[in-house]
Parts: C-alpha cells; structure tokens; sequence
C-alpha cells in the first residue's frame, strides 16, 4: 500500500517575471503561469493522476493555478482545504524588492545566505510598509503572532503541523493528494519528507507549473526519493532557471 501526493507549485506569476521577491505579497499569475497550470493539469490528467483533494495557501497564485490545473484535469468538484500554513516564505524586508538590485546590493554572499539559508532570516519587514500583510483579515486569527520575516526553518515549524493533522490523514485514507503551494514551502516539505539536511536544501530549487509526484510509503517516506516530475525535462530547465534568478 502507498499513497499518492502530489506537489505543484504556483504558475508564474508577475513577479517571478519582474524578478521581485514576493514572500506573503499576493501578485496573480502571467499569462504563461495560467498556462503552465493548465498544463499542469493536463500531465496529470494524462498520467490517470486525479486528485481527490486539494490543499492550498492562502494566497491566489497558488489558488488560481490549482483551480487552472483541475479544470484541466477535470477535477474541479473536488474538495478543497487552504491554510496560511501552506503560505509563501514571508520574505520579510525583502518583498517586493528587485533580487538583481538586492544581489547587486549586498553581494553573493548575503544575498544567498537571505534566499537559501535554512536559519537566517531577512530583516523583519515594517507594519507600515506597503508589501505588510499586517491587518489582513484572511490573517485574523494568526493576531500578533503574524510574520514579520521568515527563515526556511520556521516555515517548516509552521508547516509541520498542517502536515501530521490535515494532510497525512488524508493521505491514510487514501486520497490521491494535490498541495497546491509555494517554491519555498514546498522547499520546506520536501526537505521533511526526504530527510535533506540544513546544507543540502539550500541546494534544492522547485520549479513552476510542473506537478511533482511522490509514491510514500506506510511510514509516509517517499519509494523514490526526490519523487518525480511528471515533465522531467522541462523540470530540468526550469529550476536552473529558479536557481539563476538575481543573475541576469
Ligand atoms: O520571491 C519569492 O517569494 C520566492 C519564490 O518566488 O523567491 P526565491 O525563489 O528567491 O526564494
């Protein structure tokens, strides 16, 4: 017996196009993105990959893409579960920053350590400032206790229990799952689920648009590790892509 999950990350969205850091800023989709998903949607309705339920962030990048790929999968009656748990890395002061101005800026070397690292976060972003998501009511119940910032590290603490009491129980009773989320909160699951180190997951880039599969087994530890993309090639370039953004 294994169970079946299924991790795609948002489409592109106009600011991975205009290489900003994004974080909690809620940008919708290019036009590419909307394809993307909807190709998304199409590989695995062609790999007889149907989701039985979907769990996504709070955020419309990753709403819409998987709204986009159910369709294109023929799925979109299927019941949904959204969690700011699920949410983007808050990227802190960083958001809405140009990522070739900040490595520019501050150099390779802190502009990596802000991007990859598994412990250091940026500096905490202002309440006052326009990409804070302070007074957000989707964000009501999180009170004071929001993000101002957030390291790898602490998306995984807050993603963790979403995970052992939302998704897992799904997955136990054998629901073929489909979390629609973010590069680095994927970044943080995958890490958990493959047993990646500190170091090792800051080499670790998840691209966009291109559903990633995982076979897990009784002890929800992946058959193959890394899972796998269902569009190997095209995965390929894309998270070389992911890994060059700032650089060009
Ligand atoms: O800006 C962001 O929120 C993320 C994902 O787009 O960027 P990065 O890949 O640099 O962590």
């Amino acid at each position: 017996m294994t169970y079946t999950l299924i991790l795609l990350r948002h489409g592109q969205s106009e600011w991975n196009e205009k290489n900003l850091f994004t974080g909690w800023y809620d940008v919708t989709l290019t036009e590419q993105g909307r394809k993307e998903a909807v190709r998304g949607g199409e590989l695995l309705a062609e790999e007889g990959l149907l989701p039985d339920i979907l769990h996504t962030s709070l955020l419309k990048r990753a709403i819409i893409t998987a709204n986009l790929a159910l369709e294109a999968a023929d799925r979109s009656w299927i019941p949904v579960k959204r969690s700011w748990r699920l949410n983007e890395r808050h990227y802190g002061a960083l958001q809405g920053k140009d990522k070739a101005q900040t490595l520019a800026e501050y150099g390779e070397e802190q502009f990596m350590e802000w991007r990859r690292s598994y412990d250091t976060p940026p500096p905490p972003l202002a309440d006052d400032s326009e990409f804070s998501q302070i007074g957000d009511p989707r964000y009501a119940e999180l009170g004071d206790d929001a993000p101002r910032t957030e390291c790898l590290k602490d998306v995984l603490i807050r993603l963790l229990p979403y995970w052992e009491d939302q998704v897992k129980p799904d997955l136990a009773a054998g629901k073929t799952v489909l979390v629609a989320a973010h590069g680095n909160s994927l970044r943080a699951l995958v890490k958990h689920l493959d047993g990646i180190s500190d170091a090792d997951i800051a080499g670790l880039n998840i691209p966009t648009g291109i559903p990633l599969v995982y076979e897990l087994d009784e002890d929800f530890k992946p058959v193959v590790p890394g899972g796998k993309y269902l569009d190997t090639a095209a995965a390929a370039e894309a998270i070389k892509a992911v890994a060059n953004q700032g650089r060009h």
